[in-house]
């Protein structure tokens, strides 16, 4: 049986097959503003995306990422906690089944509908695949949701789950800009950690923004509109398709802001 987020294959089951679940430094975990230490080292976030390397839309059976090309330095992630460039790869989501939780990391405590993650691989290495196992291989900016006005520029995203219903689904997907999905404030914390599913691999270097962004009740009905299931399959609602926070083990967690 594979991994998934259900109790007989969910986050408390997935040490069984991938013991780096207790490892040192994994994904997510909750941020304490009040223990967070101000870095003034830490730079601004220079995200720079094409619109034009957006690619299709996936359902992948655990949650829906847009893919984007990156054959070149066209969308690229660089200066904040990092140094090189990083590649813009994929973004995608995770929810709850209700608005009172949904996000993976917390603040102090605190759940958010959804959160967001922007995931960046660092061109030193030659591929995606070979920086996701390497300890400074990724870059992961991660953005809360929380409920309130409708997010047109989210709603171009949900208007493609009609034909990505199931697992497996996929459509081509263009002309997106991730940038308008970001905080007007790029405030962030930082910290190494993890995949947040299985391999669970401790390649990430967090970005978490301390703005959320807005998304109606409405459009929040619209992301559990999603199967986990394949087509033909017992239908079963992609929600709470996310990992809980996980133990600090002495890390510490860097502010770029007072
Ligand atoms: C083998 O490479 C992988 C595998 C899974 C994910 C997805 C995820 O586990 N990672 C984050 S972050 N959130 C997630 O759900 C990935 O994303 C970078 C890279
Ligand atoms: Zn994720």
């Amino acid at each position: 049986m594979s991994w998934g987020y259900a109790a007989n294959n969910g986050p408390d089951k997935w040490a069984d097959n991938f013991p780096i679940a207790n490892g040192p430094r994994q994904s997510p975990i909750d941020i304490v503003p009040g223990e967070a230490s101000y870095d003034a080292g830490l730079k601004a976030l220079n995200l720079k995306y094409d619109p034009s390397t957006c690619l299709d839309i996936l359902n992948n059976g655990h949650s829906f990422q847009v893919t984007f090309v990156d054959d070149n330095d066209s969308s690229t992630l660089t200066d904040g906690p990092i140094s090189g460039i990083y590649r813009l790869k994929q973004f995608h989501f995770h929810w709850g089944a209700s608005d009172d939780k949904g996000s993976e990391h917390t603040v102090a405590g605190t759940k958010y509908p959804a959160e967001l993650h922007l995931v960046h691989w660092n061109t030193k290495y030659a591929s995606f695949g070979e920086a996701a196992s390497q300890p400074d291989g990724l870059a992961v900016v991660g953005v809360f949701l929380q409920i309130g006005a409708e997010n047109a520029n989210l709603q171009k995203v949900l208007d493609a789950f009609d034909v990505i219903k199931a697992k497996g689904k996929q459509t081509s997907f263009a002309d997106f800009d991730p940038a308008t999905l970001l905080p007007g404030c790029l405030d962030y914390w930082t910290y190494d950690g993890s995949l947040t599913t299985p391999p669970l691999l401790e390649s990430v270097t967090w970005i978490v923004c301390k703005e959320p962004v807005s998304v109606s009740a409405e459009q929040m009905a619209k992301f559990r509109s999603l199967l986990f299931s394949a087509e033909g399959e017992a239908e079963c609602c992609m929600v709470d398709n996310y990992r809980p926070p996980q133990p600090l083990k002495g890390r510490a967690v860097r502010a770029s802001f007072k």
